[in-house]
């Protein structure tokens, strides 16, 4: 299998390129590699993959052609893939709009958790795509986390806002607890050890049983101490409702990306 990259130098096609190298799913020779500023003498450590001169070069030499450029980028790249399986990553570019490279079409919505090989990558199939081509979307997207196949667009534009979001809500409810105990006195880095204590750590013991997490809120409801307290006053404060209005916010820009 040789795997085509464009956009393998940004956040997500590198960690891709990264994934496939380090887990030995791919010879350097077999990945085909294009960005937009030029090539790279070391690439993950190897400085023998291949640089495309052009994305038709790319798809020339690929069985499996990944689109990781920004939804902006993707007119103007003008891709024609016909006979290959294309995998886009790309948030707001609909199965109708990939059309246009004749390529069997997968796409597949990563996260940035992908450097760290924990992307959860739910993908949706276009026509014409094969069995073969399934297992194939299934091995790419192994190399950078797990994945699952859904059964229609609309559900990718779901996931492009929920796990397509990596650690940004995290990383905002962190800001909030560092900036709660900083306002009240205690020192920037002791805040953020503690914001991290509960951002990163602490949610482990959810780690494969997080369909558990009602039960936990509940079990502290039940405890009637400060947590609880805290708890019901997020849910007056509208906690639930404002992360569903951005999440919603996040779908109608996918949906309008690609109107
Ligand atoms: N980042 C994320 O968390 C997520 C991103 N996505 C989607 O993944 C896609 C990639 O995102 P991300 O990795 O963040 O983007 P980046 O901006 O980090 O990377 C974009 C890449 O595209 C390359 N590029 C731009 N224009 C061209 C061109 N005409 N020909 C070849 N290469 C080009 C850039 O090259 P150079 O490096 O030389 O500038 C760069 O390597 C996006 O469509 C986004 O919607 C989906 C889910 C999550
Ligand atoms: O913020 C973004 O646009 C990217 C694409 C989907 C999720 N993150």
């Amino acid at each position: 299998m040789k795997v085509g990259i464009i956009g393998a130098t940004g956040w997500l096609g590198s960690a891709l390129g990264g994934g496939l190298l380090a887990r030995g799913m791919l010879q350097p020779r077999d990945l085909l590699l294009l960005n937009r500023s030029g090539p790279r003498g070391d690439y993950h450590g190897h400085g023998d993959v291949t640089w495309a001169a052009s994305a038709g070069e790319l798809v020339a030499g690929s069985d499996l052609v990944v689109i990781s450029v920004r939804p902006q980028d993707w007119p103007a790249l003008d891709l024609r893939a016909p006979g290959r399986l294309v995998v886009s990553f790309m948030a707001g570019v609909g199965l109708a709009r990939l059309g246009a490279c004749a390529g069997r079409i997968v796409r597949a919505m990563p996260n940035a958790a992908a450097e760290i090989g924990r992307s959860y990558s739910p993908w949706i199939a276009g026509p014409g795509v094969t069995d073969a081509d399934r297992a194939a979307t299934r091995w790419l997207l192994s190399a950078i986390g797990t994945e699952d196949e859904l059964g229609d667009e609309g559900q990718l534009d779901l996931m492009t806002a929920v796990p397509g979001s990596g650690a940004a809500y995290p990383a905002l409810m962190a800001v909030a607890l560092a900036d709660y105990l900083c306002r009240n006195g205690i020192g920037e880095a002791v805040a953020w050890r503690a914001a991290e204590a509960v951002i990163c750590d602490a949610p482990l013991v959810l780690a494969g049983r997080i369909d558990r997490a009602r039960e936990m809120v509940d079990t502290y409801l039940g405890y009637d101490g400060t947590t609880a307290a805290g708890i019901n006053a997020a849910t007056a404060a509208g906690f639930g409702p404002s992360l569903q209005a951005a999440l919603e916010a996040a779908v109608m820009k996918a949906r309008q990306m690609d109107a």
